[in-house]
């Protein structure tokens, strides 16, 4: 055994926060980065609640990403819970990642955004996320734009879905860290706790082809998890871990909405949650869920501090 440290010497290790409007592309960039799915993805915007912390892992480094729900103006207690959650986790960070989608114009929401974090003192990296989006010239003429936009230390063309450039700016990101030890256990990927992340994979399968107001309404809370033996004869031997998950709406017509006719959307949202907790888990999964309805949960001080807001 030798008494040598596990990191070489110049190692670095810090803090980065993603930022952006809503549907920048930071869950999906965060969890490529990472290399597997920590963050939740959607195709409607602000539905990142939470602030999930990954961690990317590189031979020299160790980057700590928080990841941001989109700035937007408060409109609820919960709203304003977001903004502050923005703010708080602004605060520490060794380097914050700015994300600009390629395919879509600068606008009033990134410059407001931008004015928020450089108040913060901390030096900004532009990721202009969704290259694949755009063709050459386009994101050429992008490009520009954005480094005309502020002092930005880089400005890197990233396409998290087709995992071009993202190791680039793991390096841009690295580079502005610190030297340091790891933080973290270096094979660690997040500090969220197995119960958020399956409530994460649950509320995403719920939400999966619904429309607006919804995404607001509705909170996941995991209330058990029972380890069981697979029945004798069972050709599936694995572990079974039962899972029991409220899904929290506001409304009778959202409950129904979620459960669908004859309980069939249900049916595919324990499908599909439990596809994604699996692998997590290295377990077979059963999920019980129940809804239930939780009249205005999000004005609802006490409600929000058991949903863990
Ligand atoms: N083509 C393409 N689509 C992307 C890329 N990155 C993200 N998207 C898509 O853009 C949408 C928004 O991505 P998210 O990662 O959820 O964005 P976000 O900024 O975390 O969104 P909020 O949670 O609303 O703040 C999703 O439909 C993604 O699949 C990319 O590099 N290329």
């Amino acid at each position: 055994m030798s008494d040598q440290p596990a990191w070489p010497d110049d190692f670095r290790a810090g803090f980065a926060c993603i930022v952006g409007r809503p549907n920048a592309g930071k869950s999906t960039l965060t969890n490529a980065m990472v290399g597997q799915k920590v963050a939740i993805t959607s195709d409607r915007p602000e539905t990142t609640r939470r602030v999930i912390r990954a961690i990317v892992n590189r031979d020299h480094g160790q980057i700590i990403l928080v990841d941001t729900p989109g700035l937007h103006r408060p409109r609820t207690l919960l709203g304003e819970r977001l903004n502050d959650m923005v703010r708080d986790s602004l605060a520490g960070v060794d380097v914050v990642v700015m994300c600009l989608p390629a395919d879509e114009a600068i606008g009033p929401g990134d410059r407001f955004l931008l004015d928020l974090v450089s108040q913060m003192n901390v030096p900004i990296i532009a990721a202009v996320t969704k290259t694949d989006r755009v063709g050459r010239d386009d994101l050429a003429a992008h490009l520009v734009e954005v480094s005309e936009m502020a002092p930005f230390v880089d400005v890197v063309p990233v396409s998290a879905t087709i995992g071009e450039q993202v190791d680039v700016l793991a390096e841009v990101v690295l580079d502005q860290m610190p030297d340091s030890p790891p933080l973290y256990p270096r094979d660690a990927i997040s500090d969220e706790s197995e119960e958020t992340l399956i409530s994460e994979l649950i509320r995403e399968a719920a939400l999966e082809g619904l429309h607006a107001e919804l995404p607001h309404s509705l909170a996941v809370t995991v209330e058990e998890m029972l380890d069981e033996q697979p029945a004798k004869g069972d050709p599936d031997q694995r572990p079974i871990l039962r899972v029991h998950a409220s899904l929290h709406v506001e409304r009778d017509s959202q409950k129904g909405i979620i459960i669908g006719k004859g309980a069939a959307r249900l049916k595919r949202i324990k499908r599909d949650a439990r596809k994604g907790i699996e692998p997590l888990l290295g377990a077979r999964v059963i999920l019980d869920l129940h809804v239930r309805v939780a009249k205005d949960w999000q004005r609802d001080p006490k409600l929000l501090g058991r949903l863990g807001f």
